[in-house]
């Protein structure tokens, strides 16, 4: 099927990377995928499947051994190492399980940080939204440690937000939370694809964070073996289980 080249964020296409040294470990082969704009993609798997391979791949933290990433129309394999930081600090948003914050900034610092780093302006209205949004405002000047998981992980949501990415790539986004925060957390993730056309795309293991996706990939020995849209938290459950009992066909629905 042909798809406008605007409508892709980001375009995987047959990705490998091998780790070398004397017993060279194939994490992901030949993986073609191409994630939409204003859309939430989960990436499931077993451990050890390719997911944060993937997911770091196509976030320009890793280069891949074969095949090409690009966001928008920039190929990352053209980048110098200095272009690709700039690339990841301007376009890119990252959320991850143990929130990598900075302990010393406070959480409005925290939130600032890539701006600042890149040089721009924040835009105040923007952030004031975000702010809001993430409902950290009577917290601006506490540092991480005096909040809780569920809030430490809501700055690094505002952080991800505020320059307005082109992609937030999550890995376990909800990993380190009890399942309440992590469904606050992953409201805010669906409200920035909804309500501002975020393209968001999230590495998980737990099949109810996969079904706030559009659409939920599954690896398995770095393969994309399943390409499922919303297919709702029991069937996400159900089709891992099965990869365990069955060898491994690629299969798509539509
Ligand atoms: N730096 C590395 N050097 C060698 N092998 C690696 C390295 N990083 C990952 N691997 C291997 O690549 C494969 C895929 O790893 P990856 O971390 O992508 O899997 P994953 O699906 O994210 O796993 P998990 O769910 O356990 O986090 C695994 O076999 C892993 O051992």
């Amino acid at each position: 099927m042909s798809v406008p080249s605007a409508a892709v964020a980001v375009d995987v296409e047959r990705v490998g990377k091998t780790y070398g040294g004397d017993q060279p470990v194939v994490a992901l082969a030949d993986v073609d995928v191409r994630f939409f704009r204003g859309t939430a993609t989960a990436v499931m798997g077993p451990s050890g499947s390719g997911k944060s391979t993937l997911l770091h791949c196509a976030a320009g933290l890793d280069r891949p051994t074969s095949g090409r990433v690009r966001i928008g129309a920039t190929d990352l394999s053209s980048l110098t190492e200095r272009k690709l930081t700039e690339l990841r600090r301007d376009r890119i948003g990252f959320v991850f399980q143990a929130f990598n914050l900075v302990g010393a900034l406070t959480v409005e610092q925290n939130i600032l940080l890539p701006a600042r780093l890149s040089g721009r302006r924040p835009d105040r209205a923007w952030l004031a939204e975000v702010i809001d949004r993430v409902g950290l405002g009577p917290r601006l000047r506490h540092r991480p440690a005096e909040l809780s998981g569920g809030q430490q992980q809501r700055v690094a949501m505002a952080r991800a937000l505020v320059t307005r990415p082109e992609v937030i790539f999550c890995d376990e986004p909800t990993g380190a939370l009890d399942t309440h925060t992590a469904a606050e957390v992953l409201a805010l993730l669906r409200s920035a694809v909804d309500d501002t056309g975020q393209t968001v795309v999230m590495v998980t293991h737990d099949p109810v964070a996969a079904s706030y996706a559009d659409r939920v990939l599954v690896l398995a020995d770095g393969r994309l073996v399943r390409d499922m849209p919303q297919p709702g938290a029991e069937r996400i459950a159900e089709q891992l289980a099965h990869l365990g009992r069955r060898p491994h066909l690629a299969h798509r629905e539509g």
